[in-house]
């Protein structure tokens, strides 16, 4: 696969982010390019790849490079997910709708966050027979925790996706000193202001008012719902098992004793991510847990994993220590900022072809 025209982005890993600085806006790129504390674990992240080198081979066969892979009964031709990213309106104005339908036509499983821009069923509508998953951010309140499930499968969501590492966000300097915490404002709060259950529970509380024309209110409601703080324990997910008819796979493992327990629990896959060093800052680097976890429990559940891929090798790295898939964050999100929902395509379509290229120098 080569690219027969400009692209729209830089095809350098290396000079993405920095193309993106160059046109964003100060907010929206900190938000995205910046990480929790020192940024001590995004740069873990990085360097965990940059420690695993690989040993080529020769004289093979490079004809047959099918990187497809099954995931939970569905067979998608690539190993690529797009990560779950909220807020998209504040990086580009094509939103969660217009990456979900590039999704679909370049055949990479998109995975929508509880913290669109979007609603979950304007995302369907776009993705169409695409393959889609919902990551579910987990309100405290259990009426709307089913409500958003029964609106995601009725939708064609396959797969939940459920994040354990942020119960709250993070100390993230960036941010912090611009004051800046977008879902405030009532951005990236689609999903939860379109819901019934949360539209019936913000009247009530707040005596008759609509979500609609008192959004500042509702955002610090819906705020308070879902990143509160508190975290879920391993024995809650009953209620998640119980209201949710497919897969669950659980983002944010880092550590052995929790994919057992991701096991115990009766899960289906995990994903084994720090966020991209957004949350604990100070965590070891992603890709250092995976070949332990994915030794352990890889014949037990699915084991995906995110966190400092940036190039066709990376993705390679990640497979040969045991992950059946990955998921891209900050990248795409870098053409999105750049060039829209085309900026986010070549972005993901450069690391396929960077991947194809690799995959025939290995034989
Ligand atoms: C701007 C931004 C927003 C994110 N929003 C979410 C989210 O809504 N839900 C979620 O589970 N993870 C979220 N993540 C984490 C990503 O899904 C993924 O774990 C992370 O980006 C991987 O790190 P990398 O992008 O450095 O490779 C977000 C990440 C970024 C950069
Ligand atoms: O910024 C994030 O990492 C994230 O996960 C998030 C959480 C809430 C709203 C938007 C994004």
């Amino acid at each position: 696969m080569f690219f027969n025209q400009f692209p729209t982005v830089t095809t350098d890993p290396n000079k993405l982010e920095e193309q993106a600085r160059e046109v964003m806006s100060v907010r929206s790129f900190n938000y995205v390019g910046g990480g929790a504390g020192e940024r001590a674990t995004m740069a873990a992240n990085r360097l965990a790849f940059r420690q695993w080198k690989i040993v080529p081979r020769m004289l093979r066969p490079t004809t047959h490079r099918d990187m497809s892979v099954e995931l939970f009964g569905t067979k998608q031709p690539n190993p690529l997910l797009i990560a779950p990213i909220g807020v998209q309106s504040i990086f580009h104005d094509d939103k969660e709708t217009g990456v979900a339908s590039i999704a679909k036509d370049i055949e990479i499983s998109y995975v929508l966050s509880t913290a669109s821009s979007s609603t979950i069923e304007e995302v369907a509508e776009v993705s169409g027979n695409g393959q889609r998953w919902f990551q579910l951010y987990w309100p405290h309140t259990d009426s709307i925790t089913i409500s958003l499930l029964v609106r995601a499968k009725k939708a064609g969501f396959e797969v939940l996706v459920v994040t354990l590492d942020t119960w709250a966000l993070a100390w993230r300097p960036w941010d912090l000193d611009r004051g800046y915490v977008p879902f405030l404002k009532g951005l990236g709060c689609a999903v939860g202001f379109s819901d019934p259950a949360f539209q019936a529970q913000f009247r009530q509380q707040s005596g008759g008012k609509s979500v609609d024309d008192n959004i500042v209110e509702a955002s610090a409601a819906w705020t308070a719902d879902v990143f509160s703080g508190a975290a879920h324990t391993w024995d809650q997910l009953e209620v998640i098992k119980d209201n949710w008819d497919g897969p669950i796979v659980l983002k944010g493992i880092q550590s052995l004793e929790d994919a057992k327990l991701a096991v115990d629990a009766g899960m289906d896959g995990i994903i084994v991510s720090n966020h991209g060093g957004r949350q604990l800052d100070g965590a070891v680097g992603s890709l250092d847990q995976l070949a332990e976890i994915a030794e352990a429990v890889g014949d037990k559940l699915t084991i995906l994993f995110d966190s400092g891929i940036r190039t066709g090798v990376d993705v390679i790295k990640a497979l040969s220590l045991g992950a059946k898939a990955v998921l891209i964050g900050r990248p795409w999100v870098y053409g999105a900022g750049k060039a829209g929902k085309k900026g986010a395509k070549d972005v993901l379509k450069g690391i396929l072809a960077d991947l194809d290229q690799v995959r025939l120098q290995l034989n």
